[in-house]
C-alpha cells in the first residue's frame, strides 16, 4: 500500500497514523503485542515504527514491522536512519528491511547514540536526510535487478517521508526540506508540536519556499508527564506548563481526561489549519490514542484488504476471514 495519495488527501478524510518504538524486552513484547491490538483495531491508516539511535534497534524494529505486516491489514512504515553508517552498511540495512515486506520509509539522518561521549560518525557515511532518500531508492532499484527486474504483484513502490520541524525558522532548515522532497520524498511527518498556530505558520512559510508535499503534524498523545518531559529533552520541543500541570496528578482518570482535553483542543485546530492528518506519537499506549479518536469522532471503516498470511491463519483457525 503507497501511503502517498493516501496522505495527500485520496480518502477524502483525515490520514491517521500512530507511532510506536520497538519493546526492550521479551515482557515488553507480550505487552506490546496486546496493545498493540486495539491500536491496530482502530483501523489507522498506517503505523511508523522508530529505529533506536545509531540502528540500536534494528532487529526489535524488524521484527515489530514484520508482526504489523503479516498479522495485520494496516500497512506499516520503517523509520531508517543514516548517521554513523557507510553506504554499503545503509544499503545492506535497506535491503533487509525491504525483504521483511517494508514498501513506506521515513528516511531520517538519526540521533546520535545517548551517553557515548566518543562516538564519531562514519568517516565516509550517509551524513543527511537527503542523501539516504536517494539510496534508498537506489538500494530498492539494485534488489528488484537483482531479482530479474520483475516486481512481485503485491509489492507497492517504494514510498519515502521525511522529518520536518514546524519550529523551524531559517531559510536553511526549508531548504534541508525542499532538497529532501526534490530526492523524492513523497511526504513529511512534523517533529511534535504542541500548538495548531506554530504549524499553521510553518505550513505558510514552507508552500512559499516551493514545499508542496504534504505536511503530517504530529501529536503526542501521551497522559505521562514523564514522556512528555522525555520528548522534550529529546527534540527541544517542551510542553505547555498547563499541560504538565494538569497532569500532574495521580489519579488516572483525571490525567486521561485532562490529556484527551488538550490533544482534541489540539487535533480540531491542527486539522481546521488543512493539516492532511494526523501522526500520533502513542508511547506504545492504546488508552490515550484512542479516547482522541473517539472525542474527535474520527471511527474508521475497515477499508484495508487483509494480508494473505492473515487470511490463512484465520481461515486455519476455522474463523471468518472478514
Ligand atoms: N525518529 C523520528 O521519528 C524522528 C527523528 N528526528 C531526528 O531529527 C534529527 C534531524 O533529522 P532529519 O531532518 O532527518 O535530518 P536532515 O539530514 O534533514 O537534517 C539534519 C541536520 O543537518 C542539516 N543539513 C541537512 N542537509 C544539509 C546540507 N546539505 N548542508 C548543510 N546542512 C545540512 C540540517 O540543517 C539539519 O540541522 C535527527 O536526529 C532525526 O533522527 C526528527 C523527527 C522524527
Ligand atoms: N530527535 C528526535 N529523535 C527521535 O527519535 C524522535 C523525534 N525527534 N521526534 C519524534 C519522535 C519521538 N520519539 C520518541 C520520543 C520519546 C521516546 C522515549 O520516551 N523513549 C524512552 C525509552 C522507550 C523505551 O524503549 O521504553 C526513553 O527513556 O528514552 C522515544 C522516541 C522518536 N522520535
Amino acid at each position: 500500500m503507497t501511503l502517498a495519495p493516501l496522505v495527500a488527501g485520496a480518502a477524502g478524510r483525515p490520514t491517521l497514523s500512530f507511532e510506536l518504538f520497538p519493546p526492550r524486552s521479551e515482557t515488553g513484547r507480550d505487552s506490546l503485542w496486546r496493545r498493540l491490538s486495539d491500536l491496530l483495531g482502530s483501523n489507522p491508516d498506517f503505523v511508523s515504527v522508530t529505529f533506536g539511535a545509531a540502528g540500536a534497534t534494528r532487529g526489535p524494529s524488524r521484527d515489530l514491522l514484520a508482526h504489523v505486516l503479516t498479522t495485520s491489514a494496516v500497512p506499516a512504515m520503517a523509520h531508517l536512519t543514516c548517521v554513523g553508517s557507510s553506504r554499503r552498511q545503509v544499503v545492506e540495512l535497506a535491503t533487509e528491511f525491504l525483504d521483511a515486506g517494508v514498501r513506506n520509509v521515513l528516511a531520517l539522518r538519526g540521533d546520535p547514540p545517548a551517553g557515548v561521549p566518543d562516538w564519531t560518525p562514519h568517516p565516509d557515511g550517509v551524513a543527511t536526510a537527503r542523501d539516504l532518500v536517494e539510496l534508498l531508492q537506489v538500494a530498492d532499484r539494485r534488489r528488484l535487478a537483482l531479482r530479474g527486474g520483475s516486481r512481485p504483484l503485491d509489492e507497492g513502490p517504494l514510498s519515502l517521508a521525511v522529518a520536518a520541524f514546524p519550529r523551524a525558522r531559517d531559510h536553511h532548515e526549508l531548504a534541508v526540506l525542499r532538497a529532501k522532497q526534490d530526492a523524492g520524498a513523497r511526504f513529511a511527518i512534523c517533529q511534535v508540536t504542541f500548538s495548531a498556530q506554530e504549524y499553521a505558520a510553518f505550513v505558510r512559510r514552507a508552500r512559499a519556499a516551493g514545499i508542496t508535499i504534504p505536511l503530517l503534524p504530529g501529536v503526542a498523545v501521551s497522559d505521562d508527564p514523564r514522556r512528555l518531559e522525555r520528548i522534550g529533552e529529546l527534540t527541544g520541543v517542551r510542553a505547555p506548563r498547563g499541560l504538565l500541570a494538569a497532569l500532574d496528578t495521580d489519579d488516572a482518570p483525571t490525567r486521561r481526561r485532562a490529556a484527551t482535553a488538550f490533544t482534541s483542543g489540539l487535533a480540531h485546530g491542527l486539522l481546521e489549519a488543512g493539516a492532511p492528518g494526523l501522526h500520533l506519537y502513542t508511547f506504545n499506549a492504546a488508552a490515550p490514542a484512542l479516547d482522541l479518536l473517539d472525542h474527535l469522532d474520527l471511527t474508521r471503516p475497515a477499508t484495508h484488504p487483509r494480508p494473505a498470511a492473515a487470511v490463512e491463519a484465520t481461515a486455519a483457525a476455522g474463523g471468518s476471514t472478514r
